[in-house]
């Protein structure tokens, strides 16, 4: 049974509808990341499970019971702000106490609680200073040991590192991962890194202009983008998506052929399992192929079962230490190509690349949705 369910969920402004049908639902111990640019509602939705904002109508149901029309206070959730939303003038003792003293929870049950969470969070040294005493990382933390002492069904997070440097934020992250690993909590964080996304989730929900766009695991997002939103949006450096046209083999099969920009064509076979692209024949469709898919000859996987290769005039190289980014062109766009970082490729020279065709996508460009 799905632990927290999101069922036709919508949420307007006055006239202005900023949701539009969400359906979500995850297990109990779930990660669930709602990711999307700015203003597309993330925030907005985690707001109506907190129930800081009412819904115009839907479902919300916790563990069975729908807390739609319940405050928050009678949810059973703890949410994480971005602001950290610490007490300044209590330390960092009496601020991850304060729920606890309020609910009239007994002196040793809320010491023994501020020492279980101060030592997950390793904050035990931290807990008579102000929070103005505190770098950013640790006022993070102690906004998490505030809601990991309510012990609650639920947590939510909105953009929690978000006011981090990067080096923390990746950190951070990893300690996020690792806490939830270990206390197996139910969680919605919201965030626009579509890495952080990738890295924390079991489950994601891309969200665009209220719409959801997608929601799976990690890996069928990446894979298998539900349209080109999603696979623009999802992976850095994006996904390439180029202009082809679907041609088909003197063998039976299909291939899409890529304009070059000499004019002539590359023909890329279609591997088996994606011939649903066959029903374009003759037709524009978009080609869409990641970074990591399309590498020098060397760099290429042996286990792919359908690679091609093609000569490509390289315009610019970018080391990247770990690899090298090579941009080319092809099907009138601009396509990343990400080779190893021993590569020997120079820009303004043809070099010979190869196509793991089995990790291609492709997408119908009037619907913008991938072709399956
Ligand atoms: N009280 C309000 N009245 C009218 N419109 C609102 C209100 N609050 C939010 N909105 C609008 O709802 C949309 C979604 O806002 P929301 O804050 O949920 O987006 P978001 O995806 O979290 O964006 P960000 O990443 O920038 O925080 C935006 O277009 C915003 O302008």
């Amino acid at each position: 049974m799905s632990f927290l369910k999101i069922s036709h969920l919508r949420k307007s402004y006055g006239a202005l509808e900023i949701l539009k049908d969400i359906n979500i639902e995850i297990e109990q111990g779930g990660f669930l990341v709602l990711v999307g640019p700015s203003g597309c509602g993330k925030s907005t939705l985690l707001n109506t499970i907190a129930g800081l904002e009412p819904i115009t109508s839907g479902e919300i149901s916790i563990n069975g019971r729908n807390v739609a029309n319940l405050p928050p206070s009678q949810r059973d959730i703890a949410m994480v702000f971005q602001s950290y939303a610490l007490y300044p003038n209590m330390t960092v003792a009496g601020n991850i106490a304060f729920g606890m003293e309020i609910r009239k929870v007994p002196k040793e049950i809320r010491e023994k609680a501020i020492k279980d969470v101060s030592e997950i969070l390793q904050i035990g040294h931290l807990l008579d200073r102000k929070p103005s005493q505190l770098s950013g990382g640790q006022r993070q933390r102690v906004a998490m040991g505030r809601a990991l002492v309510r012990n609650p069904q639920v947590f939510l997070f909105d953009e929690p590192l978000s006011n981090l440097d990067a080096k923390l934020r990746v950190d951070m992250r990893t300690e996020i991962k690792r806490l939830h690993q270990r206390m197996k909590t139910t969680i919605v964080y919201v965030t626009h890194d579509q890495i952080e996304a990738m890295t924390l989730a079991t489950k994601i929900a891309v969200l665009k202009d209220g719409v959801l766009q997608q929601f799976g695991s990690p890996a069928e997002i990446y894979n298998n983008p539900a349209n080109m939103f999603v696979a623009d949006f999802m992976g850095s450096p994006a996904m390439n998506l180029l202009n082809g046209t679907v041609r088909k083999n003197d063998n039976g099969g299909f291939s899409v052929a890529l304009a070059r920009a000499s004019g002539e064509e590359i023909l890329l076979p279609v591997a088996p399992g994606k011939e649903a692209v066959g029903q374009h024949l003759g037709k524009p469709v978009i080609f869409g192929i990641r970074p990591e898919a399309l590498t020098d000859i060397e760099g290429a996987d042996r286990n792919a079962t359908t690679v091609a290769e093609g000569d490509c005039l390289i315009e610019v190289v970018e080391p990247a230490g770990s690899d090298t980014f090579a941009v080319t062109k092809l099907g009138g766009k601009e396509v990343v190509a990400r080779l190893r970082a021993d590569a020997r490729i120079q820009s303004g020279q043809v070099a010979r690349l190869a196509f793991n065709l089995d990790k291609a996508v492709f997408f119908d460009p009037q619907s913008q949705g991938r072709i399956a």
